[in-house]
């Protein structure tokens, strides 16, 4: 596994599968790191998500994993971040697009979406792929830098 880490965290719609997750992970012996929360009573998800992608950005070899009800408040609020690139998936082929071609750092799941196996393999295939770099590296860094591609 070349990831080091794995940072995890939920809201109260993405609990259930967080600690699935978290379990399979830990079987499969990566170690990771739940930042939270503790128990499936209503809270909101834009603290969690920024508490996984600070330490993300903090751990060049590490992902960030962050689930909610749908997936997509947990991506927006996590691509507010500067050098965060969050994807949310539903399906393998997309979980591997986006290591291979958009070097995504976090993997965003909805619980009301996907099943705990589908999601278990979005997150092995998200885990174990390289990022391609060549042509993709060129086109993230015109997303990190936005106003490089317009000519003045
Ligand atoms: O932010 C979301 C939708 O984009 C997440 O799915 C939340 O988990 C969801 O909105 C929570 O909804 P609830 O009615 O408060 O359970």
């Amino acid at each position: 596994m070349p990831f080091m880490s794995i940072y995890l965290a939920s809201d109260h719609g993405g609990f259930r599968l967080k600690q699935e997750l978290r379990e399979h992970l830990a079987k499969r012996g990566v170690k990771v790191t739940d930042l939270g929360p503790d128990c499936i009573e209503s809270c909101d998800y834009p603290p969690y998500a920024r508490a996984v992608c600070q330490r993300v950005l903090e751990n060049e070899a590490s992902l960030g994993i962050l689930v909610c009800g749908t997936g997509l408040g947990m991506s927006m609020a996590a691509n507010r971040l500067p050098g965060i690139r969050a994807a949310l998936c539903s399906d393998e082929f997309s979980a591997r697009m986006a290591r291979e071609h958009n070097d995504a750092n976090v993997l965003c799941l909805g619980e009301r979406v996907v099943g705990p196996g589908l999601a278990a393999a979005m997150v092995d295939v998200f885990l174990c792929t390289a990022f391609q770099g060549g042509r993709h590296q060129r086109r993230i860094d015109l997303i990190e830098t936005p106003g490089a591609d317009v000519s003045s």
